[in-house]
C-alpha cells in the first residue's frame, strides 16, 4: 500500500516536493496544507489530496514533512504536536533546530532536513540529521522519500546552517551567475535563447564531469586554459574583480543569517 505523506505548508518548496514525487512515480500518497484557500485549489490541481486542516492531515499520514517559513513553525507545531505521536516529522525549516522541534513536539520522530528547490526535477542535494528520539525506521522513511528527489546524505546537525546556504541558497547563487553570464554572451553578440542554452549545458557539463572524474574545479580550469588564449583574459578579469571571495562572501553571509533568524525567532 502507498505510504501516506503530508505536506504541511505546501508552498514553494513542499510543491516543489509534491511535483518530484509525482515525477517519481507512486509509492505515497499525498496529503498536502497550505493556509489560504487559493494554495490548497493549486495544489488539488496537481492531483493531490489538499486542505487547511493540518491536524487532519498529519492524522492520516505514516511521515510529515514540514515545509512552513520558520517562524510559522511553532504554531504549526503547537497545532498538531499531539497527532505526530511515534511519527517521523521532517522539519525542513531553516534555522530552527531538533532540539527546539523535539521540545514542542516530543512525542514525534524529529528530523531537520535541509534540500532545495531542485527537488523538482529529481536532482535535490537533501541533507538530514537525526534528532535525539528519531529511531532507525524514521530514518529509513525519510532517507527513501528524500532519495526519489535527489541525493541524500546524513549530516552532524551542526553543519545545518551552513548547508541551508550551500544547499538550499545556491540555486540561487547559481541562477544569478547563469543569468550573468548568458547576458555577457548576449552583449557579445548571441541570440537570447542561443546565451542561456550554452550557458546552461556548460554548467551542467562542468557539474557533471566534475562530479564523474573527482576532479578538482581548479584542474579543469587549468585544462581550459590555452596560454595567451580567449579563457585566461576572462579569468583575468574574474580575478581582477573578485568573483570568488564575492560567492565565498554570499554563503558566508546566507550562514550568518540562519543565526541572526534564531536570534530574531527566540530560539538560540
Ligand atoms: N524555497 C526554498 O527553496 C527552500 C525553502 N526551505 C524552507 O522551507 C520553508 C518554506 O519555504 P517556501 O516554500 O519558500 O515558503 P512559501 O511561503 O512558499 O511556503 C510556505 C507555505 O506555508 C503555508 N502556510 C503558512 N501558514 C500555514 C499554516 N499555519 N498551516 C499550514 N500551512 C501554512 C503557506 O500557505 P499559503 O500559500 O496559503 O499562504 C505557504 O504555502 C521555509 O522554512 C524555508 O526555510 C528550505 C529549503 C529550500
Ligand atoms: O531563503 C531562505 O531563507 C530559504 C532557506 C533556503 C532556501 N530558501
Amino acid at each position: 500500500m502507498d505510504r501516506a505523506v503530508a505536506v504541511i505548508g505546501a508552498g514553494t518548496i513542499g510543491g516543489a516536493i509534491i511535483r518530484g514525487l509525482l515525477r517519481a512515480g507512486g509509492g505515497y500518497r499525498v496529503v498536502a496544507t497550505a493556509r489560504s484557500s487559493s494554495t490548497v485549489e493549486r495544489l488539488r490541481g496537481l492531483g493531490v489530496e489538499a486542505t487547511t486542516d493540518n491536524v487532519e492531515a498529519v492524522r492520516e499520514a505514516d511521515l510529515v514533512i514540514l515545509t512552513v517559513k520558520p517562524y510559522v513553525v511553532a504554531d504549526v507545531l503547537r497545532e498538531v504536536a499531539a497527532e505526530l505521536e511515534g511519527k517521523p516529522l521532517v522539519s525542513l525549516a531553516a534555522a530552527v533546530s531538533t532540539g527546539y522541534i523535539a521540545s514542542r513536539a516530543p512525542k514525534a520522530k524529529v528530523i531537520r532536513g535541509m534540500t532545495n528547490i531542485n527537488v523538482e526535477v529529481n536532482e535535490g542535494f537533501t541533507t538530514l540529521s537525526a534528532g535525539p528520539n528519531c529511531d532507525q525506521a524514521a530514518r529509513s522513511a525519510a532517507e527513501e522519500l528524500f532519495r526519489r528527489l535527489g541525493t541524500v546524505e546524513w549530516v552532524d546537525e551542526r553543519y545545518m546552517d551552513a548547508l541551508t546556504a550551500l544547499s538550499g541558497s545556491a540555486p540561487a547563487f547559481i541562477a544569478e551567475v547563469i543569468d550573468a553570464l548568458a547576458l555577457g554572451g548576449i552583449a557579445a553578440g548571441l541570440p537570447r535563447d542561443l546565451a542561456y542554452r550554452a550557458t546552461l549545458m556548460a554548467m551542467m557539463g562542468t557539474s557533471r564531469n566534475l562530479l564523474e572524474t573527482g576532479r578538482p574545479p581548479h584542474q579543469v580550469r587549468d585544462m581550459v586554459l590555452t596560454p595567451a588564449g580567449t579563457t585566461i583574459r576572462g579569468v583575468m578579469v574574474l580575478q581582477g574583480n573578485g568573483l570568488k571571495r564575492t560567492l565565498m562572501e554570499a554563503v558566508l553571509e546566507a550562514t550568518r543569517r540562519a543565526k541572526e533568524m534564531r536570534d530574531e525567532m527566540g530560539l538560540s
